[in-house]
């Protein structure tokens, strides 16, 4: 998908440029043809008035017959189809390219819209004028563009999004009579109507029906349906809304809720949180010391700030940007196949420590953290680099693979996260604990380390589920390296005793 990443963005942009030079070139190709056009007419057109049949001509026949034969049939090969069907190629060629939206792209967005809308509890109107959570953005939604909404929510036969979205948009009609299209507004009422009674309000769905055959006596839906809703109403029945309503796991809840929050980390144990500089008796250390602060006590969550440094970010982005693709997550139910998901809209790919030679003193960085061992084989994955765009997110996990099955035994369990924000989000994008009812903003060059593990060693501490709220606006870029068990025996029993 192209909607879901920076980069896919980017080729977005770049076809749509490619569509207005194709348009432009043949419009300008276009008004070439009609001036040469104008020239020939006027040019024969001249000859003509010129011509008197009675005049002592001795060529009058043959130049007559000649510019009807000939030159006037040469003016009509200037309009050419050519330009016409080249235009409609260069279209088609680009249409089947990879930089061409799908309409999974479309659904994708309205996806991602309808998603930060129940996350952040934001009320379609507000998010319609461009407010999230008290804040104005420079853009906003369109009657049309809430018709499209609407539209796109129907396809999902999410009837509460498409109620919303097409009240939101008929009353932006209503507003702009300008961009009112009758169609449009006829099958706005008709869908929202529907919507009403999927949901189970026949009232409702009466009334926007009603409304609807008054403004179009020949829509032939209307009546039918009226009567319909009329029987049923008067059967005193309550009616059973037709939606399943999903249930959320108590995760999903907890993460919700955490997300919603504007302040993240827990007041009651804010006051007992500490920051200081560390240099675990490591000289470099002793002159550069590390910043880590406490982000939770137990179990034990830290933040060392300056742990990525702005060149290195700005590389660790140029070596993957070329090459994102969409994540993937470990299929539970499936033998631990993996699987694209909902639960984790973003893209990645993967830089080896060989890559390049920053990667060391990166890594070296990353063994002062930790004071785990990053170098050896098995000892950690490839660094794996995030980008999520509005509405990716990562729903609540765990990275310990206890439960993915046996394939990832040899290299022994993730035992602790390291996870590096590249950069600030504009909004959302933060990391929550569902467990631990807290949370973590990205900030620029801060790193996340937590343990997976408990500090025996081997079990899945339930405490780490994590999760990545959804991004609101702007882009999330993140970086994170996995420590597995195997070759951490000599560092791991003392260091993640707490
Ligand atoms: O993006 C985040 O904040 C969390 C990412 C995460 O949990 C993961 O990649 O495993
Ligand atoms: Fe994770």
């Amino acid at each position: 998908d192209l909607y879901s990443s920076v980069v896919g963005l980017e080729k977005l942009l770049q076809t749509e440029n490619k569509i207005i030079q194709i348009y432009r070139s043949f419009v300008f190709k276009t008004e070439q043809q009609i001036s040469e056009l104008k020239r020939q007419i006027e040019k024969l057109e001249k000859e003509h008035k010129n011509t008197t049949i009675y005049e002592n001509d001795p060529f009058i026949s043959f130049h007559l017959v000649k510019r009807i034969l000939v030159e006037w049939a040469a003016v009509e090969n200037v309009l050419s189809d050519r330009l016409l069907q080249e235009t409609r190629d260069n279209i088609t060629e680009l249409q089947i390219s990879n930089d061409f939206p799908t309409n999974e792209d479309l659904s994708g967005t309205a996806d991602a819209i309808n998603l930060i809308s129940d996350i952040y509890n934001i009320e379609i109107t507000s998010l319609a004028d461009g407010v999230m959570n008290g804040i104005q953005y420079p853009s906003h939604l369109s009657a049309y563009d809430c018709y499209i909404l609407g539209i796109q929510s129907y396809l999902r036969n999410d009837f509460h999004h498409t109620y919303s979205w097409l009240d939101e948009a008929l009353k932006r009609f209503r507003n702009d009579r300008n961009t009112a299209d009758a169609d449009m507004i006829e099958k706005a009422l008709d869908i929202k109507a529907y919507s009403a009674y999927k949901l189970g309000d026949l009232s409702i769905a009466l009334n926007i029906t009603t409304e609807l055959l008054n403004h179009y006596p020949n829509n032939s839906e209307a009546p039918g349906n009226i009567e319909y809703y009329k029987y049923m109403l008067n059967r005193k029945e309550v009616p059973k809304p037709k939606v399943i309503q999903h249930s959320m796991p108590d995760s999903d809840i907890a993460y919700r809720n955490i997300c919603r929050k504007t302040i993240l980390s827990p007041v009651e144990i804010t006051p007992q949180l500490k920051c200081h500089y560390v240099h675990n008796d490591v000289p470099f250390l002793r002159l550069a010391p590390l910043k880590e602060e406490e982000a939770f006590l137990n179990p034990r969550i830290v933040l060392f700030k300056d742990a990525l440094y702005d060149s290195e970010i700005k590389l660790l982005k140029e070596m993957v940007k070329s090459e994102l693709h969409s994540a993937l997550v470990v299929n539970t139910e499936e033998d631990g196949d993996e699987i694209y998901s909902i639960n984790r809209v973003a893209q990645l790919n993967w830089i080896k420590r060989n890559d390049h030679p920053r990667m060391r003193t990166i890594l070296q960085r990353a063994e002062d953290m930790t004071k785990l061992d990053p170098y050896c084989t098995d000892c950690t994955e490839d660094l794996q680099v995030v980008n999520y765009a509005v509405g990716g997110l990562y729903k609540p996990h765990f990275d310990s693979l206890e439960d993915y099955g046996l394939r990832y035994v040899e290299k022994g369990d993730r035992i602790a996260t390291l996870l590096y924000y590249m950069n600030d989000v504009d909004q959302g994008g933060a990391t929550v604990f569902t467990k631990l009812n807290m949370g973590v903003l990205p900030e620029k060059g801060t790193a996340l380390l937590w343990y997976n593990q408990l500090p025996d060693g081997n079990k899945k501490d339930e405490r780490s589920m994590h999760g990545a709220c959804p991004v609101v606006a702007g882009t999330k870029w993140i970086c994170t390296l996995w420590f597995h068990a195997k070759g951490q025996e000599l560092r791991r029993p003392c260091e993640l005793k707490q």
